[in-house]
């Protein structure tokens, strides 16, 4: 079976008052603007959602108060997708967590939901307080530091806000050592959040293949997706520091990679695949359909370890499996894959 139409989900990551709900009431603007309905997950550790005044009353939003994502019972932020899912059909889903969320909890939360509702996440977007991690670099590195560290290196698309704080030579102190900790992502110094939000268009349809969106304005340097050694990367890298550049496209940098199945594999053969998945590769998980099991399976991976276990999933739910690390391309994963779907051209179990 094709699979349903997923709707996309951004995270918006960052540190208190970095600057994401000024972020995210310029992305909705644009979106509504171009057509599209966006629409919100606020997660506030506090009671009440002040956030949430800040974003126009059509566009649903969805309230996890009183705690912090990832910390709070595991299912609420399921439970959220779910409902704006249905009863919105919303086009986007940006989910905007508190300040001091951890995001590999989200995104790992965001990755089982997937399975089971038509969701897909796209992207971590991070919003840095220039100033403040500057700051941070320092002097003290506590704890809050090591955050930040976490919430940069997850991201697809980095903005180094309030820029305007910051003179010449403190902006390139702060760039660098963002870099350092993903040179990956594209980093972009903003003032009040304000990028141009084709660069999240993008992050949108790199999953469809279609990273070329900006290269037609002849504007920006994209690598290409199927570039995946690391000597390629550290040349572009270098490459892209000797001209000054702060526009460092990378499109290899994936944290998750969605596979929807349009046929039952073999299970051994699934599972040579999955104990030759690149180092890079350190979680997946999915629901599965095997050629040669009646059951469905919930597959798990985790630091090189798979498990499995038999499920009857309630209601439609695809066969589909979501793999998440850290540069590693996506396009040798799906290859795999489809040459596992086409072995059994004969059997078309779904
Ligand atoms: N000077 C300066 N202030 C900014 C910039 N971007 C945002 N701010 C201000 O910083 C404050 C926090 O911005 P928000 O967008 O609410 O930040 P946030 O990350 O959503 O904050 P939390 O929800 O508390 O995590 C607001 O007062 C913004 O106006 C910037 O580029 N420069």
């Amino acid at each position: 079976m094709m699979a349903q139409k997923r709707v996309t989900v951004y995270l918006l990551s960052g540190f208190l008052g970095s600057g994401k709900t000024t972020l995210l009431t310029k992305a909705i603007d644009h979106f509504t603007e171009a057509g599209r309905k966006p629409a919100v997950i606020m997660n506030e550790i506090g009671e009440v959602n002040l956030d949430g005044q800040l974003v126009a009353n059509e566009v649903p939003m969805s309230e996890l108060l009183g705690g912090c994502i990832c910390c709070s019972s595991r299912g609420d932020l399921a439970t959220a997708l779910h409902e704006l899912v249905t009863g919105e059909q919303p086009d986007l889903i940006f989910i905007e967590s508190t300040g001091i969320a951890n995001p590999m909890e989200i995104i790992d939360e965001v990755t089982d939901a997937s399975l089971i509702i038509p969701v897909e996440l796209k992207a971590v977007i991070t919003v840095v307080d220039a100033p403040q991690l500057l700051e941070l670099n320092r002097t003290s590195r506590g704890k809050t530091y090591r955050l930040m560290k976490e919430q940069i290196r997850c991201a697809n698309l980095l903005l180094l806000n309030k820029t305007d704080l910051l003179t010449g030579t403190a902006l390139e102190e702060v760039d660098a050592l963002v870099r350092e900790w993903n040179p990956y992502a594209t980093n972009h110094f903003t003032v009040f959040s304000q990028i141009d939000m084709r660069l999240v268009e993008m992050l949108e349809e790199e999953g469809r293949e279609a990273i070329h969106l900006l290269d037609e304005q002849g504007s920006h340097d994209h690598e290409a997706d199927s570039r995946t050694s690391h000597e390629e990367h550290e040349h572009e890298h270098d490459h892209a520091h000797e001209h000054g550049s702060h526009h460092h496209h990378s499109h290899s940098h994936v944290m998750a990679y969605t596979h929807f199945f349009e046929r039952a594999v073999d299970s051994n053969a699934f599972e040579e695949f999955v104990s030759k998945l690149p180092q890079e590769v350190y979680r997946a998980k999915g629901i599965l359909s095997f050629s040669d099991t009646s059951s469905r399976f919930l597959f798990q991976y985790a630091y090189r370890e798979m498990d499995f276990v038999k499920i009857t999933p309630k209601g439609e739910v695809p066969d589909v499996a979501v793999f998440i690390g850290e540069n590693f391309s996506r396009n040798a994963v799906r290859d795999a894959l489809l040459k596992l779907e086409s072995m059994f051209d004969s059997d078309t179990k779904s």
